[in-house]
């Protein structure tokens, strides 16, 4: 059978996870990574993929199949994704969730305009934890829902402090409250906002003269940062480089409650990331599948996660799911 022709636009931690994504599955093929910046001063992971600028997307028409939006959330995508969709049949992992019904209305509306399939916020929050936190629903219908998140590295609040201008590098890690997480382990707090169950830490790389105001941004930023109690660090290149590379993550999702007056009913799933960006990546990638079957298919417009079930999101046979059922 043909390979699924891939294309990745947006080449920072998330476009490099992708291009490693499309070699983990032998159904596909990367056609081409696209850049805003000059190609030529990328560096890809694999050597023999080619870089664009983004404004060449249409002449690939025809030659891509779906088109793997990697851009940051708090600017990019909210105009990519439908930029993108006009041409193209997408998966993005828009994670403002606040935002996530306005971005699915301008994605559809693109998509419907060009004939094309697109599955939005995809990834593991929202996507993987979204998906589980409904099941935890529909099999547990009296009960309480926990999300918890690292203590890791969150790409999308990184991303969203590094837009800040006078920002060099940045990094967020989300903590979780160890006395709320106890608590959920107990089955309380199922009402807590996020925002009662993590700090955020932040370490900025900047010129001393913007501190004071970059703080201020991070920490007044709606959605992302205002509702949490937030902790801004302010360091040097040297220490940045040497101490806060890895992007590790991971969190879990518990649903809890009584089936009758005797039984405690838990469902729990967790994620342990060495690598947030590749795994996300390897989810994004997984969609992208899903994208290209359900465009063959006519089915056209925006989807999320919700929407799309895992036999379109893997390339094994109904014959073949039906024995591993
Ligand atoms: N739903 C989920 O579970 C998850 C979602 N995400 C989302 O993924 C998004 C992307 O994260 P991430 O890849 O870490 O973000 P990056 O900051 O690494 O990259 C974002 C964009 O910035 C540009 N860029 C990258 N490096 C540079 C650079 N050195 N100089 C200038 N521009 C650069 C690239 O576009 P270009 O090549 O065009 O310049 C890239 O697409 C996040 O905003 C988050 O929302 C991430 C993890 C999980
Ligand atoms: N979207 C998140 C994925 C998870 C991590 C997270 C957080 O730490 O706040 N929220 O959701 C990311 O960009 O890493």
């Amino acid at each position: 059978n043909e390979k699924i022709k891939i294309g990745i636009i947006g080449y920072g931690n998330l476009g490099r996870g992708a291009e490693l994504a499309v070699q983990n599955n032998l159904d596909m093929e990367l056609v081409g990574i696209f850049t805003r910046r000059d190609p030529a001063t990328i560096k890809t992971a694999t050597h023999h993929v080619k870089v664009y600028p983004y404004h060449d997307i249409e002449s690939f028409k025809g030659k891509i199949d779906v088109m793997v939006l990697c851009g940051g959330s708090a600017s990019d995508l909210p105009k990519m994704s439908p930029e993108v969709v006009e041409h193209f049949p997408i998966v993005d992992s828009y994670d403002n969730h606040a935002k996530i019904p306005e971005h699915y209305e301008r994605v559809n509306e693109a998509a419907l305009k060009g004939g094309n399939t697109a599955i939005i916020s995809t990834g593991w929050d929202p996507g993987l934890f979204s998906l589980n936190r409904l099941l935890g629903e529909i099999v547990i219908p009296k009960g309480g829902t926990h999300t918890f998140w690292g203590e890791g590295l969150s790409q999308g609040h990184s991303e969203a402090v590094r837009r800040i201008k006078g920002v060099k590098h940045a990094v967020q890690y989300t903590v979780p409250i160890e006395s709320v997480l106890a608590d959920a382990r107990r089955g309380k707090g199922e009402n807590l906002s996020a925002a009662e169950r993590h700090k955020r830490v932040c370490y900025v790389v900047a010129d001393e003269k913007e501190h004071k105001r970059i703080e201020k941004e991070i920490k007044t930023m709606p959605d992302y940062f205002a509702p949490y109690d937030t902790t801004v660090h302010f360091i040097d290149e040297a220490t940045f480089f040497n101490e806060h590379q890895k992007m590790k993550h991971g969190g879990f999702v518990i649903r809890s409650g009584k089936t009758s007056p005797n039984h405690q009913q838990t469902v729990e799933f967790s994620l342990t990331l060495e690598s947030n960006p590749e795994f996300t990546a390897s989810v994004l990638v997984a969609y992208a599948r899903a994208a290209h079957r359900l465009q063959k298919k006519g089915e056209i417009g925006a989807k999320t996660p919700f929407d799309v079930p895992f036999a379109l999101m893997t390339n094994k046979t109904t014959a073949q799911l039906m024995k591993e059922l």
